[in-house]
């Protein structure tokens, strides 16, 4: 029976409070309003900011909500005024939305995009209100996707079709950690080939952007994690190099870098969220041209520090949201070049799991032996 213009009851994870497990729950799901788009999750990965978010360190995290930014689905049903996606399309929710007409995405000088950002960062839609209860509450949406549920309502700037022919079990990784690291070194980084490159953190993100900088035919792709278990990763996905910051005697990470790279890297990334390594990113960088790109999530209230002289001197310190990829437009390309070879994903699903088990997945996530651990929505 059709549920067009129904209100849906299905199953999700719900974060009622910060710092508590999520909670498996019957929810309702209001039919999309105009411009909206209302998607069946297939299936989503984890990424570390959903627990970063769940830990109550994310100075935008509101609860209860239902978390979960990495998906992929069918669409049930749109609202008025969507065109860009059909019923049945394969979709993947975006949590940096692309709306072609704003001042951001009409600057070329950016992907972020503003046209639902400030409500998005308030939980809701962009009419300031909420698709989904749950015992008679109102539950917030995350980051435009809240993937955790069966079904979820974005607005059809937050949400791009793909080809059918790619499986939407890997798929659902360019929805964010793949496409954040890949698109830092491609696009906002804009490796070149021969340059040098050093990436601190070696989880998916990190990973990915030593997929793009060996992409990029980067000389040098030096990476460092303080997990030794992230090497054979590394070197599988052509790093040049690996270097344990905690093994090094009498030398820092920085000047170990420095001496390697005779005088410093051309590119440096911060895949930890640490503020001190992404320091150490930028003090690594080579005078007079080196750029350092920060990707990882910091806790509220933390803040980067170096000396102006680094920058004086030529060092640049840049971040990345997403890659630089404006979604909408360029997702899909990247879904072409998984399916030609070009760029692997099948190697960073490590674990899987199922909707009524997803607090396991959180504990593989945690584990560090985790890269992304992807859930079964229907189970
Ligand atoms: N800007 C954006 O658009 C996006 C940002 N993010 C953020 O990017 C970051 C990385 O995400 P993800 O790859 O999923 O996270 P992971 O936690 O899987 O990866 C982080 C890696 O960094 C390692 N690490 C921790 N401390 C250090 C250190 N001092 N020096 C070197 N390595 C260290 C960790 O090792 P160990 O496991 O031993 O701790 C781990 O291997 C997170 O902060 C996430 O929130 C994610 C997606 C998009
Ligand atoms: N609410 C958080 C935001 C932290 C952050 O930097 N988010 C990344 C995506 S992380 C995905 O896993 C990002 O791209 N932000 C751009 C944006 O528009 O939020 C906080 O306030 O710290
Ligand atoms: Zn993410
Ligand atoms: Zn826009």
């Amino acid at each position: 029976m059709s549920t067009v213009g129904k209100t849906i009851t299905c199953q999700a994870a719900v974060a009622w409070e910060a710092g508590k497990p999520l909670s498996l729950e019957e929810i309702t799901v209001d039919p999309p309003q105009k411009d909206e788009v209302r998607i069946k999750v297939l299936y989503t990965a984890l990424c570390h900011t959903d627990i970063f978010t769940l830990s109550g360190d994310d100075p935008e995290g509101a609860f209860p909500v239902v978390l979960g930014h990495e998906g992929g689905g069918v669409v049930e049903s749109i609202g008025e005024g969507v065109t860009d996606v059909k019923v049945g399309d394969h979709v993947v929710p975006l949590y940096t939305a692309e709306c072609r007409q704003c001042k951001f995405c009409t600057s070329g000088k950016t992907n972020l995009c503003g046209a639902v950002r400030a409500t998005q960062g308030k939980g809701v839609m962009p009419d300031g209100t909420s698709r989904f209860k749950c015992k008679g509450k109102e539950l917030l949406h995350f980051m435009g996707c809240s993937t955790f549920s069966q079904y979820t309502v974005v607005s059809k700037h937050s949400v791009v079709a793909i080809t059918e022919k790619a499986p939407l079990d890997k798929a659902c990784l360019l929805g964010c950690g793949l496409t954040t690291g890949y698109g830092a070194a491609t696009k906002t980084a804009n490796v070149q080939a021969g340059e040098t490159t050093a990436i601190f953190g070696l989880g998916a993100v990190g990973l990915a952007v030593v997929q793009g900088a060996v992409a990029r035919k980067a000389s040098r792709v030096i990476a460092i994690d303080t997990n030794d278990g992230k090497e054979s990763w590394a070197r599988k996905m052509g790093a040049t190099d690996f270097i344990n910051p905690m093994k090094l005697e009498g030398q820092s990470i920085v000047e170990k870098l420095i001496e390697m790279t005779d005088g410093g890297l051309d590119h440096t990334f911060d895949c930890t969220g640490n503020v001190n390594v992404m320091r150490q990113a930028l003090e690594a960088c080579h005078k007079g041209w080196g750029v350092s790109t920060i990707i990882g999530v910091a806790a509220a209230g933390k803040e980067i520090s170096t000396r102006p002289f680094q920058l004086v001197t030529g060092r640049k310190w840049q971040g990345s949201a997403f890659g630089g990829v404006k979604g909408r437009s360029e997702l899909p390309g990247l879904v072409d070049d998984y399916l030609a070879g070009k760029l692997s994903i099948d190697d960073y699903i490590t674990h899987n799991t199922t909707l009524s088990e997803i607090s396991k997945g959180f504990e593989y996530m945690k584990s560090g032996e985790c890269l992304r651990c992807v859930v079964d929505m229907s189970k």
